[in-house]
């Protein structure tokens, strides 16, 4: 099983994002996580295109792009020239999800789907076989620094059980309230891919606490 760490860039200071990157390429994290929200399905603003495109620049490590935009479908072609290599909507974001992840696929990147924490499991039932990874929220959208849900933890392992039922490889990532005291839980749950924005960035020693999650 993968234990693949994704420091979340929404937590990091964006003065000074060069040295947020080189933190993460000296560390041992193999992705960056970039969220892209559009004040629309999420109740705040982040950053977009140019930013995704800056810091592909700036590492050969996996980008992995958290759409929280309505209509996702509409910039897959986008994020693919800005160099995204996962590119993760939502269930609840677009109406035809199971033409939305084909065309990531089609367009050369992996597809991700993402399930807010009212979303069931059975939400992806369907479209297992057009998934590379799982996302599952384990805070409502819209802001880093939130306090973990400890129902996500049963929901990763039904995540689980459904992939196992489907035959799919897919990854399951986990995203909000990771941090040093609940990541081996959550990879014991199943998690392969964590998600952390304030456990690094928020960290006197961001490469330490990288290195601290991944040893959870
Ligand atoms: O997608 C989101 C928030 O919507 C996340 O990726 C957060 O950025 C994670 O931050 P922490 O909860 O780890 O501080
Ligand atoms: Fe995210």
């Amino acid at each position: 099983m993968p234990r693949i760490i994704s420091p979340s860039f929404l937590s990091a200071d964006f003065l000074h994002l060069g040295d947020a990157a080189r933190t993460v390429n000296d560390s041992r994290a193999e992705w960056f996580h970039l969220d892209v929200m559009d004040g629309v399905f999420v109740p705040n603003i982040s950053f977009g295109l140019p930013v995704v495109s800056a810091l592909r620049k700036a590492t050969d490590k996996v980008l992995d792009v958290h759409l929280m935009i309505v209509q996702p479908e509409r910039y897959v072609a986008d994020f693919k020239a800005a160099g995204a290599d996962y590119l993760t909507v939502h269930v609840e974001a677009s109406t035809h999800l199971h033409r939305t992840l084909q065309s990531i696929r089609d367009a050369g990147m992996r597809a991700g789907v993402a399930l807010n924490p009212h979303t069931p499991v059975s939400a992806i039932e369907e479209v297992a076989a057009l998934t590379d990874m799982v996302l599952i929220m384990s805070v409502n959208p819209g802001f880093g620094g939130q306090r973990f849900i400890a129902s996500s933890l049963d929901k990763v392992s039904r995540a689980k059980d459904l992939l196992l039922r489907k035959n799919s490889p897919a990854l399951i990532q986990v995203d909000g309230g990771v941090n040093a005291d609940n990541a081996a839980q959550i990879f014991a749950a199943g998690a392969d891919v964590l998600v952390a924005g304030n456990a690094v960035f928020g960290a006197e020693d961001p490469v330490a606490a990288i290195q601290q999650l991944i040893e959870a």
